[in-house]
């Protein structure tokens, strides 16, 4: 039996870790075993590469350092977490993954995507995300939100310029992918962002059902 791995997507303050914790609510509800992970992160040695790609150093980090270390983190994950969760037969709901690699490194750094496409595929082999829940929202929006958090992490930092790049490279990811994808929109309150979850809620169920 293989689980279900959605991942959710966006921008800073766009919202996914307060619906990842609504998903997973509404998912248990119906007698579901749900693994709630992210990225980088998601276990203890990748929460160390988490802390060291978030954290401001003395040193410029290097595109391709930072790069390595997203697919570091993904691997030790991935042995760890989301491949024997899913083996298990759980629904694994991450807060971002290897879209947001292409999101940031790629249009928010200017990678070349072929270069993120070689190390999905030496990290993940086949494994792709069944589905990917985007929450999308302007720039600005977001970031008030992020502000409003408290201190900005070395990313949070970066231009407007570079948000909007990773913004609109989600967008065109999404309208790449229409199959994987749902597109939430992030802007309007939680609680209208939760009810045009729901059909999205009813097609985890029904999928999961199916496994
Ligand atoms: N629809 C919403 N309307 C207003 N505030 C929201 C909404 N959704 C989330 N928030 C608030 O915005 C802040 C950011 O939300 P959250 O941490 O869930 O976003 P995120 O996408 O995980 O952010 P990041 O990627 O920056 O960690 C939180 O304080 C949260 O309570
Ligand atoms: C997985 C992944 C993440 N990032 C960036 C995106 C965010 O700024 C941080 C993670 O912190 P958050 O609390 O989830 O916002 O890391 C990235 O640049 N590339 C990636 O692959």
């Amino acid at each position: 039996m293989r689980g279900l791995f959605i991942t959710l997507e966006g921008p800073e303050g766009a919202g996914k870790t307060t619906n990842r914790a609504y998903l997973a609510e509404r998912l248990i509800a119906q007698g579901f075993s749900v693994a709630l992970t992210r990225e980088p992160g998601g276990t203890a040695l990748a929460e160390k590469i988490r802390g060291i790609l978030l954290d401001q150093h003395d040193e410029p980090m290097a595109v391709d350092t930072e790069l390595l270390l997203m697919f570091a983190a993904r691997a030790q994950h991935l042995a760890q977490v989301i491949l024997p969760a899913l083996e298990a037969g759980k629904i694994v709901i991450c807060d971002r993954f290897t879209d947001a690699t292409y999101a940031y490194q790629g249009g928010g750094r200017g990678l070349d995507c072929s270069r993120i496409a070689l190390l999905e595929q030496f990290v993940q082999g086949d494994l792709r995300p069944d589905m990917t829940l985007l929450f999308d929202l302007p720039v600005v929006d977001g970031m008030a939100r992020a502000e409003a958090r408290g201190k900005l992490d070395r990313f949070e930092q970066e231009q407007h310029a570079f948000f909007e790049a990773v913004r609109q490279s989600y967008l065109q990811r999404a309208k790449d992918d229409p199959d994987r994808f749902r597109l939430v929109n992030a802007q309007q309150s939680l609680a209208e962002v939760q009810q045009n979850l729901e059909p999205y809620v009813l097609e985890i169920i029904e999928r999961a059902n199916e496994q």
